[in-house]
């Protein structure tokens, strides 16, 4: 089987990207949040309290003659961003891209965190992570991924994102027609129940490639690309007028100011992948004209993240097993 689903940045930002999904029978349609840094497929439900909505969709069990709760079964989540949802769970039939899943686990919110109940686009997340992060107790559950993997014509997906136009997430195929050259793939390490990879270093503009190991994940639920302080003080020294303003969040520029590309280094035979410098820039930081870097410090995060900012830069293959291990697949586009 194959599956493919239209993306869509949710604002002028990129910040995040949804698409849309049925889940139950007649089929209840939502938009989601695909985030491959999590493992959770929730959804704003009948349960999620009137005074924690702003228009999303809501999940009614009641109205799926599919549904089954999973009794004693709860879920309860925390991002990296601070956000928060917990609730039930049931079973039902999810439909993404033409693919369903019978008895996916449905995790139905009885109650969300402020930023989730302001972002009125975003009606819950598909987690695309390893199933072993899944927040499920006492029974973990699988991921939407890992419950069609074994019908799947090769055990991928893909990821196609876009800078303000719509994008692709497809299941069980690569399109090759949707990247230029060719893929280079990278060992996987999924200890953390992340997609794990290891770049093999950087480089601004037409400068010197800096060769550093830089371990981080492939997280289409963040943003930003976060990465080590000796990286990311490269890039913005490169830049007139650059300034690192803790008001607005972290390191800023001009917004009239044409920024240099950035470069990272994939797999072991020097191949990179090449933000444009018109992608680097993601519109203004709220503080006077300046605007946000796309390209900001992981710090005191513990693990460097390739979001949103990187990864539509890329052609993306999240493999997670077609040669034996789970691997990385990246071409330019
Ligand atoms: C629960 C664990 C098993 C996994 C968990 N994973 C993560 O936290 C990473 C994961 O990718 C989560 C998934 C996101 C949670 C919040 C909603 C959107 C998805 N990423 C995150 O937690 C990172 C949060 C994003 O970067 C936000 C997303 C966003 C966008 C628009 C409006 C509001 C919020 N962007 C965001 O803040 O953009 C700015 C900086 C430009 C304002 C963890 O590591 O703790």
């Amino acid at each position: 089987a194959k599956g493919s689903v239209v993306t869509t940045p949710i604002n002028s930002e990129d910040e995040a990207y949804d698409a849309p999904v049925s889940i139950g029978t007649p089929a209840q349609p939502f938009n989601l949040d695909f985030d491959t840094g999590s493992s959770d497929l929730w959804v704003f439900s009948s349960l999620t309290p009137s005074n924690e909505r702003n228009g999303q969709n809501i999940y009614t069990a009641s109205r799926s003659s599919t549904a089954k709760q999973l009794s004693g079964e709860s879920w309860k989540i925390s991002y990296g961003d601070g956000s928060s949802s917990s609730g039930l769970v049931y079973s039902d039939v999810v439909t993404i891209g033409g693919l369903t899943a019978a008895g996916q686990a449905v995790e139905a919110a009885s109650r969300v965190s402020q930023s989730f109940t302001s972002e009125s686009a975003t009606d819950g997340l598909v987690g695309l992570a390893f199933s072993s992060i899944n927040t499920v107790s006492p029974d973990q559950q699988t991921t939407f991924f890992d419950t069609v993997k074994p019908s799947l014509a090769s055990p991928v997906f893909t990821a196609d994102l876009k800078h303000q136009a719509p994008g692709t997430y497809n299941f069980g195929f690569i399109d090759k027609s949707a990247f230029t050259g060719s893929i280079t793939y990278t060992p996987v390490d999924n200890s953390q129940g992340f997609w794990g990879f290891t770049s093999t270093g950087f480089q601004v503009g037409n400068n010197d490639f800096q060769q550093e190991s830089i371990t981080g994940i492939a997280d289409t639920g963040t943003t930003l690309l976060l990465l080590p302080d000796d990286v990311v003080n490269a890039y913005y020294s490169s830049v007139n007028n650059a300034q690192n303003d803790q008001s607005a969040g972290g390191f800023t520029v001009p917004c009239d100011t044409s920024l240099p590309d950035f470069s990272f280094g994939v797999g072991n035979n020097g191949a990179m992948i090449t933000i444009p410098g018109s992608l680097m820039n993601l519109g203004p930081s709220g503080s006077g004209n300046s605007c946000f870097g796309g390209l900001q410090s992981s710090g005191t995060i513990g693990t460097n993240i390739f979001g949103d900012v990187a990864l539509k830069a890329a052609f993306v293959v999240f493999d997670s097993g077609s040669q034996g291990q789970p691997q990385l697949g990246w071409a330019s586009k």
